[in-house]
Parts: C-alpha cells; structure tokens; sequence
C-alpha cells in the first residue's frame, strides 16, 4: 500500500484504512473550545528545562521537519505541568498550511492558526521513546501556535537549515538551538488525553497546548512552503498543509491551567 500523506489519495480521510485506531477514542488533535473547558486550580506550572548541547540535526521526513536531541539523559525535560514523572524531549517538529488561514492541528473555538509547534517528550519510567510511545502515559507533546505577526529572530536559524534539508529523507546537523527560545511569554495551557496526529496515531500523548501564540511573519511562512514532501529526482511536492483536522472529543474533557 502507498504510504501515509497528506494528498487526497493517502491523506488524513484515508488514513483509517492502514490504522484502525484514526477512529479511536482519544484521537488528536481536537478543536479547543475555552468556554467547555475547566479550570483545575490542581495543575502546575510547567516545568520546561532545556539543554541546546543536546541538539543534534535538522531532517525532513517527508512529512514535516523535524530537530532531534539527544535524550540518553535528564538534561532536555519537561515536568509537572499535568504530568508525574520526567519526560525527556525527543524533537520538535512543526504543521503548516498553504496559506495563512490555515495549517494549525488544534483549532480554538474553530480558529485555525497559520502553522503549530509541536515539542515531542516521552516518559522516563520507559526505556526509550519507541516504548514509551505505545503507553498511555508514554508521550507528553506541548503545542505552540503560530500566528502572522512580527519576523520571529528566534526561527532564523532554523528556516536557514531549508536550504540544506529542502527535499524529502535530507539531513544536516543541528547544533546548539534552545528551543524555549520558541515557547511564548506566558506559559497557560489547556491539556487533555489524545494521541499522534500522523500514523501510527498512538493513543499515548498527554497533549499540553500554549494559549498563547508565538510570532511568525508572512516572508519566514513562504520559506516553510519552500520545503518538498517529495525526494530528490521525484516532481516537486510543496510541504504546505501538513495538518490533520480536528477529530471527535468522543466525552474526553478539556482542562485549563489558567482561570
Ligand atoms: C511513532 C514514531 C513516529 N512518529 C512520531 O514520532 C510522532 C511524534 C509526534 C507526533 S505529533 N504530530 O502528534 O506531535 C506524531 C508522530 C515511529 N516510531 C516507532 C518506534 C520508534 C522508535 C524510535 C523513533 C521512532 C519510532
Ligand atoms: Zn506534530
């Protein structure tokens, strides 16, 4: 069968074929809606703590564009928040559309957002990311909207890396990128129980979504659709809409961090 994507023939209406589990009961991402969610006055502030020394390469995977780190210690994590435990970061990727009006995963109250951050922790009480990645409790991701608005210097380096990893299975080393440099001032969030937004969608992430947007300007969104879906030698596939849209809540309830 042609592998997963995100065009008519291989895209998110077709991805229950190969995996089941797209109609499952706690799929991602949802459409948040502020006023149905509650606030918990039980959940932390999170507790996001980042090594740049632990940042090893910038790839595309042909579905997005992922930064990796190292994670063989404590030294990239994330805790509290609504979490137990230590989750270590794994890398960061991000989902964009064609166009300004749309490419976000997560919607609020039907708003969709230009492009989504999405920060990948697993839990140490695994012993690695593959493992912890089909528990229920196995992955913590933190979402970050982007939103048009003044160029965000702390994107610069990473929209350099384009040039090198423009099309599908390139890849280059990455060194020294902190990404709190991309988390937004003020920390709330809303959380919920979900899963991966591409196959395999495994039910195992703790979704944590940023109220709050971080900047992207228009110029720095072109050069996110300047990348390639396809390899090299194969016709030319603009990466743009890489989202898959909100799927159903099916009772799960929505909290907020912040009143
Ligand atoms: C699931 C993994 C591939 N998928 C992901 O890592 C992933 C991460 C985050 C999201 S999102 N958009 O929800 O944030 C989606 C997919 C394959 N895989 C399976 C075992 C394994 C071991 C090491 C590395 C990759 C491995
Ligand atoms: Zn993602």
């Amino acid at each position: 069968s042609h592998a997963w994507g995100y065009a008519a023939n291989n895209g998110p209406d077709k991805w229950c074929t190969d995996f089941p589990i797209a109609d499952g009961v706690r799929q991602s991402p949802i459409d948040i809606l502020p006023g149905a969610s509650s606030y918990d006055k039980a959940l932390k502030p999170l507790k996001l703590k980042y090594d740049p020394s632990n940042c090893l390469e910038i790839l595309n995977n042909g579905h997005s564009f992922q930064v990796t780190f190292a994670d063989d210690t404590d030294s990239s994590t994330l805790k509290e928040g609504p979490i137990s435990g230590i989750y270590r970061l794994k890398q960061f990727h991000f989902h964009w559309g064609a166009s300004d009006d749309k490419g976000s995963e997560h919607t609020v109250a039907g708003t969709k957002y230009p492009a989504e951050l999405h920060l990948v922790h697993w839990n140490t009480k695994y012993a690695s990311f593959g493992e912890a990645a089909s528990m229920s409790d196995g992955l913590a991701v933190v979402g970050v909207f982007l939103k048009i608005g003044a160029e965000n210097a702390n994107l610069q380096k990473v929209l350099e890396a384009f040039k090198v990893i423009k099309a599908k299975g390139k890849q280059t080393t990455f060194a020294d990128f902190d990404p709190s440099t991309l988390l937004p001032g003020c920390l709330d969030y809303w959380t919920y129980d979900g899963s991966l937004t591409t196959p395999p969608l495994l039910e195992s992430v703790t979704w944590i979504v940023c109220k709050e947007p971080i900047s992207v300007s228009c110029e720095q969104m072109a050069k996110f659709r300047g990348l390639l879906f396809s390899a090299e030698g194969e016709a030319e596939c603009c990466m743009v809409d890489n989202y898959r849209p909100p799927q159903p809540l099916k009772g799960r309830s929505v909290r907020a961090s912040f009143q």
